[in-house]
């Protein structure tokens, strides 16, 4: 197996790189930013070409590609609604494509490096706050998303297991809440950001009053843009190979109830905010301590206000027509 070389990275523009999962808000934007960057040599199938969960079709796509570097974003990912309704589909999903996935990539031998995205939810419920990489584990976790949490841990350890045993250059990323162009705008099974933003789009264009959100209002959340998070993905390509997962935020949080007005003020809905109080508010903190990343010298740089008005206007341009 090669070795990884850090300074390696950014200069192999030719390098062959499967992003996993290139259609979704991730791997879009993952694939954005490889191109902008001059990286041209990129593997790319949509689930219908391949599908993850299935073994032995991931080590036949793997023994014929040989990619040098695998960037792992394809996932069954979702709101707190999604989360709570198909917790089978989270488990297992996730266990079935990531498993193939870091050990395809591992056994097929061409794969200098992989990195596996997992999420902040990852943490125990009440974790100390910001959260540091040392939480993990430490006490249980959210009920609303353990299933999706429970396969994420198992990925870093996975990663973590693969580097100990093989000396295989694997990394895990933890991203926090993330938005941005090609988003899930879905009305159910969405996160709180694209959801939002399309009931009140949806209002504004019929009238409506009123809008209603779900909770209490006083959970927060920090966001990150989609494509910081690209940003960063390749950075710690570049510039990572501990043994460790690494946070991935923004620094800044705010109440539901904030992003909420916030949404509504982009938009430009003149109506009420009802709340819901029979729907979950999940986890009441979910800021992440990004000090390892910091120190490793990346950090976020699209403010929530100028993202949101960006994503609004992908959703109004390419979404608004969306089921
Ligand atoms: N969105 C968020 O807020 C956060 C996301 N993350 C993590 O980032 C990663 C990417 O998430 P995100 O981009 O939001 O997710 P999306 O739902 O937007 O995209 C998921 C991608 O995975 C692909 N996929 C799903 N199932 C399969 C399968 N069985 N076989 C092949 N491909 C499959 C989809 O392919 P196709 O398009 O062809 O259907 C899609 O391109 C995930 O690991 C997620 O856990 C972490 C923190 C927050
Ligand atoms: C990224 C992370 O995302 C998920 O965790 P979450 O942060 O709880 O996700 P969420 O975006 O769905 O909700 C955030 C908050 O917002 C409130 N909320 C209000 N109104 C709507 C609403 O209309 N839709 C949604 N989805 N939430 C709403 C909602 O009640 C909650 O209090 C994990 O399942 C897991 O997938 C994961 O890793």
């Amino acid at each position: 197996m090669a070795s990884f070389d850090k300074a390696a990275f950014f200069n192999e523009k030719s390098a062959k790189i499967y992003v996993a999962g290139h259609r979704g808000l991730v791997g879009s934007a993952i694939q954005r930013k490889l191109l902008s960057l001059g990286f041209h040599n990129l593997v790319l199938r949509t689930h219908d070409e391949l599908d993850l969960t299935r073994q032995s079709d991931v080590e036949s796509f793997f023994r014929s590609e040989l990619p040098s570097y695998v960037i792992l974003c394809a996932a069954k990912v979702g709101g707190i609604h999604a989360n709570s309704t198909y917790p089978a589909d989270f488990i297992a999903v996730n266990l079935q494509i990531q498993t193939n996935v870091i050990d395809a990539a591992y056994r097929c031998g061409s794969t200098k490096k992989l990195i596996f995205l997992g999420s902040s939810c990852i943490y125990p419920k009440h974790a100390p706050q910001p959260i540091p990489e040392s939480a993990l584990l430490t006490s249980p976790l959210e009920p609303t998303n353990e299933w999706y949490a429970i396969a994420k841990i198992s990925g870093i350890k996975m990663c973590q297991a693969y580097k100990i045993q093989y000396g295989w250059d694997v990394i895990s990323a933890m991203p926090t809440n993330l938005y941005g162009p090609f988003d899930n705008f879905h009305p159910q099974n969405s996160h709180v950001l694209p959801g939002l933003m399309r009931r009140f789009h949806e209002a504004k264009i019929s009238d409506a009053k009123e809008v209603v959100v779900w909770g209490s209002g006083s959970p927060l959340r920090e966001f990150l843009h989609v494509d910081d998070l690209a940003d960063a993905v390749l950075f710690l390509l570049g510039n990572y190979d501990g043994l460790e997962h690494v946070n991935v935020g923004s620094g800044k949080e705010v109440t539901i109830k904030e992003l909420a007005e916030m949404i509504k003020e982009v938009v430009g809905f003149q109506g009420k905010l009802i709340w819901d109080p029979t729907k979950p508010d999940g986890t009441p903190r979910k800021l992440m301590d990004n000090s390892k990343l910091a120190k490793l010298g990346w950090e976020a740089k699209i403010s929530l206000r100028d993202g949101l008005v960006g994503t609004y206007k992908w959703y109004l341009e390419n979404a608004v027509n969306q089921q």
